[in-house]
C-alpha cells in the first residue's frame, strides 16, 4: 500500500512560524477512481505567501502549498504516467486529484514544458510563481524604461532576483536591498546589479541619495513598512511603485500593526502611480509568461540559484528559515 505523508496545520501561526503549528500525518492513499490521477511530490515550495494566507485555512486541513510532482497512476487521457505537473497540492507527498474537479483560483495544474537540461525545480521559482510575480508585476505595473532608475528590495530572493535582472535587462539602472553582505555580493557580481546595500547595516535614505541622486523612477516593494516610506520618498515625479509583499508585516498582529511614516506627501506631490498586485491576475496569460522565462534562462539572460533543504520533514524549518533570510534564491525541499 503506498502511504501518503502531509502536514496538517493544526493551530494557526501566532507571531513567527511556530513548528508545533504543523503535524506530520501518515494515511493510506485511496484506489484511483475514473478520470483520477496520482502524483508523488519530487520538489515543495516554500514561499511568504503561506504565512498570511494559512491564517484562513481551517484547522487540520493540508498546509497550502505548490510542488513538482510525477504522475505515477493515471485514469485519465489528459495527464499520462512519467510526466511533470505543477499544481498547489499542499504539503502532502501523494496527491489524488481530478483535473476537472480542481480549483482554478491559482490557476490549475499544468504539465511542466520541457526544461532540457534544467531542474524541474525551476518549476516553482525562477520558471514559476515567483519568477510570473516579477514578469507581469514589473513590466505590467512599472513599465520600466532603459536608463531608468529601479529600486527592489529582498532583491536576492526570488521575486526579488528575477525583477532586478529584468530590469537590467531592459537597460534599467538597477539598486538592490538585502540583508547580507554575501547576498550583496551575489547582487553585484553575479547578478549585475547597478548598486546593492545591506539594509541591515546601511541606512535605505543614505544608500539611496548615494546610489540615485537624481531619484527612483520604479519601487518594486517586496518588504513594505518604515523600509518602503524611506523609498518613497525618494522618488521622482510621475514615479511607479508596484506593491507586491510586505514580508516585514507578515509575522505581526494585525490588531497591532508595526507604524511607518506616512506616505501621502510623496503620492500627492510627485504624482506616483501605486498599485498593489497578487499574480493570480495574470492567470490566463501564466503560459506566455513561462515561456519567456524558461527562454531567457536558457539563452543566461536570466541567472537563478536556488536553497535546498533535502527532505519532506524539513518543510517547517525551510518556511521559517524564509523569516529568517536564510535563502539567496529560490527556497525549495527536495523530497
Ligand atoms: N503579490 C504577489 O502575487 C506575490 C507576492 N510575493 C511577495 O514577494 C516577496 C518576496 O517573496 P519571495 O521572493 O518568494 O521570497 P524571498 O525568496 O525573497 O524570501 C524571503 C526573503 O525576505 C526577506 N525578509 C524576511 N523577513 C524580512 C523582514 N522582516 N524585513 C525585510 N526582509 C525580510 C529575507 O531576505 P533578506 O536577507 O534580504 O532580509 C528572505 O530571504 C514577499 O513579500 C512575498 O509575499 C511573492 C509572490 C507573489
Ligand atoms: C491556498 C493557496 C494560496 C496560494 C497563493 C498563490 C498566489 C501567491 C500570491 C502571493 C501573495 C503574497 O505573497
Amino acid at each position: 500500500m503506498v502511504k501518503n505523508k502531509k502536514f496538517i496545520l493544526v493551530k494557526h501561526f501566532e507571531g513567527e512560524i511556530d513548528k508545533s503549528c504543523l503535524k506530520l500525518e501518515e494515511e493510506n492513499v485511496p484506489t484511483l477512481k475514473a478520470n483520477e490521477v496520482l502524483t508523488e511530490a519530487l520538489w515543495m515550495s516554500v514561499d511568504p505567501y503561506m504565512r498570511p494566507y494559512s491564517a484562513h485555512l481551517p484547522l487540520n486541513s493540508v498546509m497550502i502549498g505548490s510542488q513538482v510532482a510525477k504522475v505515477v497512476e493515471s485514469k485519465n487521457e489528459r495527464f499520462k504516467v512519467g510526466q511533470l505537473v505543477l499544481g498547489y497540492f499542499g504539503w502532502q507527498t501523494h496527491t489524488v486529484w481530478n483535473p476537472s474537479e480542481m480549483s482554478s483560483a491559482l490557476g490549475n495544474p499544468y504539465v511542466l514544458p520541457d526544461f532540457g537540461d534544467l531542474p524541474p525545480s525551476l518549476g516553482l521559482g525562477i520558471v514559476g510563481m515567483p519568477g510570473l510575480t516579477a514578469y507581469f508585476g514589473l513590466l505590467e505595473l512599472c513599465d520600466p524604461k532603459p536608463k531608468e532608475v529601479v529600486v527592489v528590495n529582498s532583491a536576492a530572493g526570488a521575486v526579488g532576483s528575477c525583477v532586478g535582472q529584468i530590469a537590467k535587462n531592459k537597460g534599467c539602472f538597477v539598486i538592490g536591498f538585502a540583508g547580507s553582505d554575501k547576498k550583496v555580493k551575489w547582487l553585484k557580481e553575479t547578478l549585475k546589479f547597478d548598486a546593492a546595500f545591506n539594509y541591515k547595516t546601511k541606512d535605505v535614505s543614505e544608500a539611496l541619495k548615494e546610489a540615485a541622486p537624481g531619484g527612483v523612477d520604479v519601487y518594486f516593494d517586496n518588504v513594505g513598512g518604515e523600509f518602503s516610506s524611506s523609498v518613497l520618498y525618494q522618488m521622482k515625479d510621475f514615479g511607479r511603485v508596484a506593491v507586491c509583499g510586505s514580508i516585514s508585516s507578515y509575522n505581526a498582529d494585525h490588531k497591532h500593526l508595526p507604524k511607518a511614516t506616512i506616505i501621502q506627501p510623496p503620492l500627492i506631490f510627485k504624482q506616483l502611480k501605486m498599485e498593489g498586485f497578487v499574480v493570480t491576475r495574470w492567470k490566463k496569460r501564466y503560459e506566455e509568461g513561462i515561456g519567456q522565462l524558461l527562454k531567457w534562462v536558457k539563452e543566461g539572460k536570466l541567472v537563478y540559484e536556488e536553497h535546498v533543504t533535502e527532505g519532506f520533514e524539513k518543510l517547517p524549518d525551510a518556511l521559517l528559515g524564509l523569516f529568517q533570510g536564510e535563502n539567496t534564491g529560490k527556497a525549495v525541499v527536495k523530497v
